[in-house]
């Protein structure tokens, strides 16, 4: 039997293998040996810039006609004052370029050795990534380093590859180079690729092309009311975390939550590290990225698990660049999930409560 979407895998997983490789060196010779002021993004923002272009590029080579959606622009880059920081992004993504092929590469992707591209070529190609998505139609989405600030802190990022085929996440791939490969020794070797097309289950990768290991299939297990926890945002401004706390409490969860960078918390909520991923607006007026959850969403329903914002509906992929208006993500097993939307309804409405409550006080 024909498996759908079979080639498409293989490219997007060598992609994000590749771009793994080249942001685990960003780190290694940028950001690690440098000291950094804590504004100092300038390590990340070469990373993804150049991530995005072999990505794309490798996109592109494989499947001329698709779309990407890609969070990153060359708009800054063209500009003047951007030679800089242009020619150390040509010259790392051409370094990744031209790295020798891998198990399962082919130079037909313009990758391996000779495939230096022009920097006027990678800017074209990182803008191959200004697509705006819609309804209908088959589209990439790429967030070529997701969890910015774990990256620069030597903590969780990830490298997110989905291709949506009207609206439907079809396939999504997650590059985590700094989770632990395997959950019970999390002092020991890091690294994996997360994977799943729809209808063909969610699995775990070595994430080195070389390594032959052969690939683990992910359930989310059933958890114990007093083994359950909540996975969540390391940055405050990104999710609301003290009405986390709240639906905590409701659910009766006893265990800490999981703070960690990235669209990691849905490959460990996908392989059981943590029970519910909770994600609820802060009320600032942010939309979502699509490329910062469509390869999660996928990864976690493959486990076996439920996605949806906090009224219950399904996220919308369909809307453009965005999910739209913020209702936040409640990502958990299917037998847990449907307790989670009870319980932060029940938080919203404690919060609104209190908050009244306070500004009535305030007001005598
Ligand atoms: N205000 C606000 N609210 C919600 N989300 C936001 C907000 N601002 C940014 N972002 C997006 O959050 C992405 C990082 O994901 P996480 O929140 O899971 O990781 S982290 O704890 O913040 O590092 C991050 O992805 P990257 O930019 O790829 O790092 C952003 O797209
Ligand atoms: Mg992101
Ligand atoms: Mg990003
Ligand atoms: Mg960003």
């Amino acid at each position: 039997m024909s498996q759908q979407y079979e080639a498409e895998q293989q490219v997007a997983v060598a992609a994000v293998r590749r771009a793994c490789a080249l942001t685990a060196s960003v780190f290694n010779t940028l950001v690690k040996n440098e000291t950094l002021t804590k504004e100092d993004k300038s390590p990340v923002t070469i990373g993804d810039y150049a991530a995005q272009a072999v990505i794309n590029t490798i996109l592109s080579r494989a499947f001329p006609q698709d779309p990407i959606v890609g969070e990153e622009d060359a708009g800054d880059l063209r500009a003047d004052n951007g030679a800089a920081l242009r020619s150390r992004i040509v010259e790392l993504a051409n370094e990744s370029l031209t790295a020798p092929l891998q198990p399962g590469e082919t130079e037909e992707w313009g990758i391996g050795p000779g495939h230096a591209q022009s920097p006027e070529e990678l800017m074209n190609i990182i803008d191959r990534g200004n697509y705006g998505g819609g309804r209908t139609g088959r589209f990439w989405t790429l967030d070529p380093i997701d969890g910015t600030k774990g990256f620069l802190r030597g903590e969780q990022y990830a490298v997110c590859l989905a291709l949506i085929q009207d609206a439907r996440v079809e396939l999504g791939v997650i590059g985590c180079p700094n989770l632990p490969a395997d959950p019970s020794a999390p002092s020991g070797a890091r690294g994996a690729i997360f994977v799943a097309a729809r209808g063909r289950g969610a699995w775990q990768l070595p994430l080195s092309p070389a390594d032959t290991t052969p690939p683990t299939r992910l359930t989310i297990p059933t958890f114990a009311a007093d083994q359950l926890n909540l996975l969540e945002s390391v940055e405050k401004a990104h999710a609301k975390l003290a009405l986390n706390d709240r639906v905590a409490r409701t659910l009766g969860v006893t265990r800490p939550p999981t703070r960690m960078d990235s669209q990691a918390k849905y490959a460990a909520l996908a392989r059981g590290d943590g029970g519910v991923y909770l994600r609820l607006p802060v009320g600032s007026g942010y939309r979502e990225k699509i490329w910062d959850h469509a390869p999660g969403s996928v990864l976690v329903e493959e486990a076996g698990g439920r996605i949806t914002d906090s009224r219950g509906q399904p996220l919308d992929f369909g809307l453009g660049r965005t999910l739209g208006e913020n209702f936040g993500v409640v990502a958990a097993g299917k037998g847990v999930h449907a307790r989670v939307l009870e319980a932060v309804q029940a938080a919203q409405e404690e919060e609104a409560r209190e908050e009244a409550a306070e500004k009535a006080k305030e007001a005598q």
